[in-house]
């Protein structure tokens, strides 16, 4: 008697390992780079940030509009469109010296630790955005920086659809990429000044060991290419 034949839908039932993937020149997706127990403890760490001295906000956007997302920075508060010393009246959080190294050690992933990205890489600023399930962020530059430095990424929590495009228009050609909790993305060189996007969160999809109920948190770290004044 023959075999009974596999059944079909195996990829759901057994997940391929996900590859390491440059998604454009420059861009560099890093699945799984933190493991759980970083994760873990970066999250404990925005958890902190979000209470303040400037607390986790919407944007509120020059037209009037405000942001889905909810954010809040180190280093330099951000606001629609430039880095600014103070926040709501208040200075924010210092960098903290691991966030920095972790950034160094995230292009030297990407890049090689022998890359001049990796050798001059010093991140002045964390941006870091909270989204819930319905939060998006629309198709954009990251053009707020005086340096051509790469922007790291790290995800926590649900996955999302990063959408990476060109550096001429917000629209096609782009690629989709699912960005999971724990993954790296770095984007520079030929892709830093690359539109991108995250159009949609997928609710439910994050790890219940991590003890996060739900969003996705997506920290950016950043050279400004500002200089702190001496106050
Ligand atoms: O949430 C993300 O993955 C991207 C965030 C982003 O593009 C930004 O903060 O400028
Ligand atoms: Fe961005």
């Amino acid at each position: 008697m023959s075999e009974p034949p596999i059944p079909l839908g195996l990829p759901e039932l057994f997940e391929l390992p996900r590859e390491r993937a440059e998604i454009a020149p420059g861009a560099v997706h890093v699945p799984g780079w933190l493991s759980l127990q970083q994760q873990r403890e970066l999250l404990e760490r925005c958890r902190e940030w979000a209470r303040g001295p400037v607390p986790l906000r919407h944007a509120v956007l020059p037209g009037g509009g405000r942001m889905s997302v909810r954010s809040v920075t180190l280093g330099w508060d951000w606001e629609p469109y430039r880095y600014v010393r103070t926040g709501e009246g208040k200075r924010a959080l210092d960098m903290p010296p691991w966030l920095t190294g972790m950034g160094r050690r995230a292009v030297a992933e990407a890049y090689g630790p022998d890359s001049p990205d990796a050798r001059a890489y010093r991140p002045d600023t964390a941006l870091v955005n909270f989204y819930d399930a319905t939060a998006r962020m629309g198709m954009h530059q990251d053009r707020d920086e005086f340096s051509a430095a790469p922007i790291v990424s790290l995800s926590l929590g649900d996955a999302c659809v990063f959408r990476f495009g060109n550096t001429e228009t917000r629209s096609a050609p782009y690629r989709d990429v699912e960005l999971r909790s724990g993954d790296l993305f770095v984007f520079g060189g030929p892709s830093r000044w690359a539109f991108h996007g995250v159009p949609r969160i997928r609710p439910g999809t994050g790890d219940p060991e991590l003890g996060m109920k739900g969003g996705r948190l997506n920290i950016t770290l950043r050279m400004t290419g500002r200089t702190a004044p001496a106050d």
